[in-house]
C-alpha cells in the first residue's frame, strides 16, 4: 500500500482532480481487475481503448484513474490524473509502488531479434555458478535462482515486471538478466527501470506487422539504449551493421564484441560440430556445448557482460564451456535404431532459420539428407512467410511446410503465403502437410538411416495455439514418438 502522491513522484502530471493523499492498494491497467482501492491506468491498445473503461473502473470503486484524456464526467470519490503518456506513467508508477526494485540489484537487459533468450539463460546459469542469487526474465520462463515462474510475454507488463523484480530483491538476488522486446519498448513496459547494462545481439526481419517498417523496428530497439543511464554499459555486436546506430544517442559506456573485427571482446570460431563449438575468446581456447556458429555470439556476449560486471575472465570462460543451451534451442535427439538426428529449434524468423540450417549444412556429411519441417505463426508478420519457405528449400534436401500457431488466422491461408516463396525448381522437394503432427511423422517416414530432421519455429513451446485455445503440443516429444513408432 502506498500514497498516490508518492507513486506519482516521477510522473509529469498535466492535470489532477481529487485528493492525492489517498492510499493505493495496487495498480492495474485492466478494468476487469479493479477492486476498491485500486489505481486504474487507461491505456490505448491494439484492440480497444482502455479509456472506454474508465466509467467501469470508477463503478468498481477505483481509488484513482490515470489517463491521457479525462472523461466528460468525473465520478465522485475518484481522483483523476491526466498525463501525456499512460504507458510511461504506468512504468514510473509501478517502479515507485514497488520501491524501485531495479535500483536494488544489477539488472542487465538484452535486446535484438535473435539470441535474447539464449543470452539471458546463459547469463543466469553463469552467475548462479559464480555463486550469486540471480533472477531471469525470458520468453521461456522467469526464474529466481532455481524457482521457475511461468512467463506470458518475453518482457512482462510494467506491473508484473516490477513485482517480479521486487520478489528477486527480497530473495537476495544481486543480479537479474532480462529480455527486452521491441513491443516492450514501444509500450514503455520498462519505463522507470534502472539498467546496469544493455546488450544488443542483432536485428533482422521480424515483427513488421506491429512496427510497420524496418526503420520503426530499429527505432524501437534503439530507444532501449537511449534510456540507459551514464553508469550503465551498452555492449554491442559490432558485426551487425545496425550496431553503431543503436548507441548513437546513448549516455551509457559503449563496448563492442565481434567475431570479425578487433573490438573490446573478440572471438574466433575454430570449429563447429554436433558436439559443440571450439572457440578462441580473448586469446583463450574453449570448447562449448552449444551448437551453431550464432551461439559463438551469444557466448561472447555473455562473456563480455560478465567481464564488464567485473567477474574473472578465466573463471567465466571455464563455466561458460560447461553450460547447456536454453530449452528448444538446437535441442536434439538421435534415434536408437537408425541414428536419425532430430533437431528442435525456435527459429521463427528468416535469419534464425538460415543460421540454423547453415549450421546443419556445416556439420552434415554428404550422405545425410536434411529434411526441414517448418510453419509460420498467425497474427504475426506475414512478410516473413514466403522468405522462410524459400530459405528452408535453399538449405534443405526436402521440405515439409506446415502450421505453427495459427492463432486467429486460417492455417491454410498461412501455408499458402509460405508456398508463394517456393521457387518452381524446388517444387519437387516440397510437401505441404497442414497438421503439424502429421508433418513431423511424414518427415520421419521420409528419413533414412543417419539423416537429419529439423523441426523449426516452436522450440520450447508446449502448445499449439488455435483460435484462442492452447492445445498441448511439444515438437520434441512428437518427433521422438514418431521415430519410435516407425521403429527408426
Ligand atoms: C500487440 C501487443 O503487444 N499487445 C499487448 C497489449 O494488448 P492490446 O494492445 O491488444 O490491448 P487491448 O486489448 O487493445 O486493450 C487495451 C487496454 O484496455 C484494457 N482493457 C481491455 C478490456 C477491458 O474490458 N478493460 C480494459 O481495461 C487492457 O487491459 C489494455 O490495457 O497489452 C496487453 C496488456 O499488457 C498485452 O498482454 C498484449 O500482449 C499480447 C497478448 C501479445 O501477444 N503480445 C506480443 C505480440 C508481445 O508482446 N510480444 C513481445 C515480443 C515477442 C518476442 O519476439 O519474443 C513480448 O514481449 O512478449
Ligand atoms: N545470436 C544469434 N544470432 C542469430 N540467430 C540466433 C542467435 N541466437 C539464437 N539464434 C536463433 O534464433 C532462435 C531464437 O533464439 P532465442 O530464443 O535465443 O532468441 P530470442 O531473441 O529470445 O527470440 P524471441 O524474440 O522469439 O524471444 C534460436 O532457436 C536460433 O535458431
Ligand atoms: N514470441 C514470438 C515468437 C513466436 C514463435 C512462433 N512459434 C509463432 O507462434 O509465431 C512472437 O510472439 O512473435
Ligand atoms: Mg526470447
Amino acid at each position: 500500500m502506498q500514497l498516490l502522491q508518492d507513486i506519482l513522484k516521477d510522473v509529469t502530471v498535466l492535470e489532477s482532480h481529487g485528493p492525492l493523499d489517498v492510499q493505493v492498494e495496487s495498480i492495474t491497467f485492466d478494468s476487469r481487475q479493479v477492486q476498491p482501492g485500486v489505481l486504474f491506468v487507461a491505456m490505448r491498445g491494439v484492440q480497444v481503448d482502455g479509456h472506454d473503461f474508465m466509467a467501469k473502473a470508477a463503478g468498481a470503486k477505483a481509488v484513482a484513474i490515470v489517463c491521457e484524456e479525462l472523461p466528460a464526467e468525473l465520478a465522485s470519490g475518484v481522483t483523476y490524473i491526466k498525463v501525456k503518456n499512460s504507458g510511461q506513467a504506468l512504468g514510473l508508477m509501478a517502479s515507485a509502488f514497488y520501491g524501485h526494485p531495479s535500483r536494488k540489484l544489477k539488472l542487465v537487459g538484452v535486446t535484438g531479434t535473435n539470441g535474447k533468450t539464449t543470452s539471458v539463460t546463459l547469463l543466469h546459469k553463469l552467475f548462479r555458478e559464480l555463486g550469486y542469487h540471480v533472477g531471469m526474465i525470458s520468453t521461456v520462463q522467469n526464474q529466481i535462482d532455481e524457482e521457475v515462474i511461468p512467463s506470458t510475454h518475453t518482457t512482462p507488463d510494467a506491473v508484473s515486471l516490477n513485482a517480479l523484480l521486487d520478489k528477486m530483491v527480497k530473495a537476495g538476488c544481486a543480479y537479474a538478466f532480462m529480455e527486452v522486446s521491441s513491443h516492450a519498448m514501444v509500450q514503455q513496459r520498462v519505463a522507470g527501470i534502472t539498467f546496469a547494462g544493455g546488450v544488443f545481439t542483432n536485428i533482422t526481419h521480424d515483427h513488421l506487422d506491429y512496427h510497420g517498417t524496418f526503420d520503426e523496428y530499429i527505432k524501437a530497439k534503439k530507444s532501449f539504449f537511449d534510456m540507459l543511464p551514464a553508469s550503465a554499459f551498452a555492449l554491442i555486436n559490432a558485426d551487425d551493421k545496425r550496431g553503431p546506430v543503436m548507441v548513437q544517442n546513448t549516455k551509457a559506456e559503449v563496448r563492442y564484441f565481434s567475431l570479425r573485427k578487433v573490438t573490446d571482446f573478440k572471438a574466433r570460431l575454430i570449429d563447429n560440430t554436433l558436439q559443440g563449438l571450439h572457440l578462441e575468446i580473448d586469446g583463450h581456447e574453449i570448447w562449448a556445448k552449444l551448437i551453431g556458429a550464432f551461439n559463438a555470439y551469444n557466448l561472447l556476449g555473455a562473456y563480455g557482460v560478465a567481464v564488464l560486471l567485473e567477474e574473472d575472465p578465466m573463471e567465466t570462460l571455464t563455466i561458460l564451456s560447461s553450460l547447456d543451451t536454453a530449452a528448444g534451442r538446437f535441442d536434439y535427439i538421435v534415434s536408437e535404431t537408425e541414428q536419425i538426428t532430430g533437431i528442435v529449434d525456435y527459429a521463427h524468423t528468416p535469419d534464425a532459420l538460415e543460421n540454423v540450417l547453415n549450421t546443419i549444412q556445416q556439420i552434415r556429411t554428404p550422405l545425410q539428407t536434411v529434411i526441414t519441417v517448418v510453419g509460420c505463426g498467425g497474427n504475426r508478420d506475414a512478410g516473413k512467410r514466403p522468405v522462410m519457405a524459400d530459405i528452408a528449400c535453399r538449405l534443405s534436401d526436402k521440405v515439409i511446410l506446415t502450421s505453427d500457431n495459427p492463432r486467429f488466422e486460417e492455417p491454410q491461408a498461412i501455408l499458402e503465403d509460405m508456398q508463394k516463396g517456393v521457387k518452381p525448381l524446388d517444387f519437387k522437394k516440397t510437401l505441404s502437410v497442414l497438421d503439424r503432427r502429421e508433418a513431423i511423422r511424414t518427415a520421419c517416414m521420409l528419413a533414412g538411416k543417419g539423416d537429419i530432421i529439423l523441426v523449426a519455429g516452436k522450440g520450447h513451446e508446449t502448445y499449439q495455439e488455435i483460435k484462442g485455445v492452447k492445445y498441448p503440443f511439444d515438437d520434441k516429444q512428437v518427433l521422438q514418438e514418431a521415430l519410435q513408432q516407425l521403429g527408426k
